[in-house]
């Protein structure tokens, strides 16, 4: 477990995600887009879904951080929010599992630390990601016991709406690193330009997650369409 931690410190994850809708939707294009992100300097690959995975898997050899996003009816708890979605997962070969772990009930009922001591008695050898929202949620997840905390969820819950870290604020970074005692802080989520990248590795954490700044050609595209209307 420490030798997957060991891999991705300091480094790139490039979270290699296109869900049911989007133009890249498809295991084969996620997978050459692992390749390619492997090709470019990246040290790990963050994914959705068991199909996904496999793929990523056969292209690169670089550890992944395995989702499964769920939605349950209109519950706000998608990603990886039950053990269906855990054991799935861990049929995969993926080295680290990512999970919501906010404060909020999750769709099977549970809470996080009863969750957080299921998943771990039935996997004991998995590497477990908190994907958090606030400082208080990235303490409780490294008090539980997880080995990562990122704050992924930041500005996709109620409580933190419309928030999110830019050129200017990286408070909630800094916070968590600052708070989180034993877990090792990944930043994950609006980590939009290689700068912002480098800002907060340089705050401390141990690696950094890119998504859509890289994989999600239409939002790239969008924003240079924008530039141009300005
Ligand atoms: C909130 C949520 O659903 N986040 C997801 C988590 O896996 C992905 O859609 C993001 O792309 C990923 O976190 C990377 O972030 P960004 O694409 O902003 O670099």
């Amino acid at each position: 477990m420490q030798r997957v931690l060991e891999q991705i410190k300091k480094g790139l994850v490039v979270s290699c995600q296109a869900l049911e809708g989007e133009p890249l939707h498809s295991s084969f294009i996620m997978g050459r887009m692992a390749l390619a992100a492997k090709d470019g300097g990246a040290v790990g690959i963050r994914a959705n879904s068991v199909e996904d995975i496999v793929e990523i898997k056969k292209q690169v050899d670089l550890p992944v951080i395995g989702i499964i996003k769920q939605v349950y009816g209109d519950h706000p708890v998608f990603i990886t929010p039950t053990m269906k979605e855990i054991d799935a997962l861990a049929q995969t070969g993926c080295e680290i599992i990512a999970t919501d772990a906010t404060s909020r009930i999750r769709p099977d009922g549970s809470n996080l630390e009863s969750f957080y001591k299921e998943v771990r008695s039935r996997h004991p050898h998995l590497l477990l990601m908190a994907d958090v929202s606030t400082v208080e949620e990235a303490i409780v997840a490294d008090e539980l016991g997880f080995e990562i905390v990122a704050p992924t969820l930041y500005g996709y819950t109620a409580e933190t709406d419309g928030l999110k870290i830019d050129d200017h604020d990286y408070a909630v970074i800094s916070q968590i690193v600052k708070e989180v005692k034993n877990a090792k802080v990944v930043a994950e989520g609006n980590v939009s330009t290689p700068e912002i990248a480098k800002s907060v590795l340089d705050i401390g954490v141990h690696a950094v997650v890119v998504g859509g700044a890289i994989t999600r050609p239409q939002l790239i595209t969008k924003k240079f369409a924008d530039a141009l209307k300005n």
